[in-house]
């Protein structure tokens, strides 16, 4: 149900929530740490989700192996190249990875611009060797506060030229996005793109403010737009682009199940929805799992799903002439 002749892309994606379990392993040993687990199978219930997490908060802990195990700029450049290879693997032709710097230097006290410039190091490195496209977001935890946020666009700011859009993660509940004014006006000064975690776990609200206030071109899940229909009405009209993340909405209990899930809702009304991944290797799943099996089990008939792969590229943050080479590129292929 992918189609092969289009660019199959992933716009959702957390680089640190992709870091391979057998990584961890490697990098445990190698930093000497002491893990919760030796081995692949008795770690992976602490660094994947087994079983529906009660909140966004408690999923957001199944993280955190996975970077208190960077203990140096190369382990950060491995892990940003795995995830490139990790891309082409699952036939993605585009992928946009995004990372939060200051999470990722956060338990080895790195230096965050160190870790920006690392990842970007291993992220270029990985698409020379495997072929792939791709873009960085960067990310703001927004758990950690308003002051941890700035530091992390301040080391971001450091590679502007190399990062494409910001995004804004993490508890959304406990830290809204009326915080965050300042830090999305440097962004956009910067002529960086604007996407944001809106309405997850918070209400249509949330989603609003992030488009009038924080310049939201894009939307990470977005879920709860569908009890707006004025937002509904405006995000098509506007095309403001829902980044939909199938099976981690139901590992976080924004969504009870696949069958109530809203994508097709979205794509049903007009708005520019994807299929996305978020966290795969926590997760479990990839995106060719999100395209054959959630995305059918949420109701998308094939012309949905086809549909939300067009959207894909329509939403990407790449110029037109860029859209149009991927394309030739794929076809070519
Ligand atoms: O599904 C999600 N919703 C909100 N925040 C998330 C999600 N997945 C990961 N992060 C957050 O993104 C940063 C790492 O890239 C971390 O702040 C993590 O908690
Ligand atoms: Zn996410």
């Amino acid at each position: 149900m992918i189609d092969t002749t289009l660019p199959l892309t992933d716009l959702h994606r957390h680089l640190d929530g992709n870091i391979r379990a057998q990584t961890i392993l490697d990098l445990g040993r190698q930093f000497n740490l002491s893990l919760p687990a030796n081995t692949l199978d008795t770690l992976r219930p602490h660094v994947q989700v087994v079983e529906t997490a009660p909140d966004l908060v408690s999923f957001l802990q199944k993280l955190d192996w996975g970077v208190k195990v960077l203990g140096d700029l190369d382990a950060c450049r491995r892990v940003a190249w795995e995830n490139i290879e990790d891309a082409a693997r699952n036939g993605l032709h585009y992928v946009e990875l995004r990372f939060s710097p200051g999470y990722m230097a956060m338990s080895h006290n790195l230096p965050v611009a160190g870790v920006v410039e690392a990842v970007i190091e291993g992220v270029r490195q990985g698409c020379r060797d495997f072929g792939v496209e791709a873009r960085l977001i960067g990310i703001m935890s927004r758990t950690f506060g308003e002051a941890a946020c700035e530091a992390e666009l301040n080391a971001l700011l450091a590679h502007r030229d190399s990062i494409t859009a910001l995004d804004l993660a993490g508890d959304e509940l406990g830290f809204p996005g009326s915080l965050f004014l300042n830090h999305f006006n440097r962004a956009r000064d910067a002529g960086w793109r604007i996407t944001v975690h809106a309405g997850e776990a918070a209400g249509p609200e949330s989603i609003w403010q992030a488009i009038r206030e924080l310049g939201a071109e894009r939307i990470g899940h977005g879920v709860k737009a569908v009890e707006d229909p004025a937002l509904m009405d405006f995000l098509a009209e506007h095309k403001i682009g829902i980044e939909s993340c199938l099976t981690s909405n139901i590992q976080t209990s924004t969504v009870a199940a696949l069958d109530k899930h809203p994508l097709i809702t979205f794509l049903d009304h007009g708005v520019l929805a994807t299929i996305n991944t978020d966290d795969p290797a926590v997760q479990g799943i990839d995106i060719i799992h999100e395209y054959t099996v959630a995305a059918p089990q949420a109701g998308l008939s094939a012309a949905h799903i086809r549909t939300a792969q067009e959207n894909g590229l329509k939403i990407a943050f790449l110029s037109e002439a860029e859209k149009q080479a991927l394309i030739a590129k794929v076809q070519a292929a």
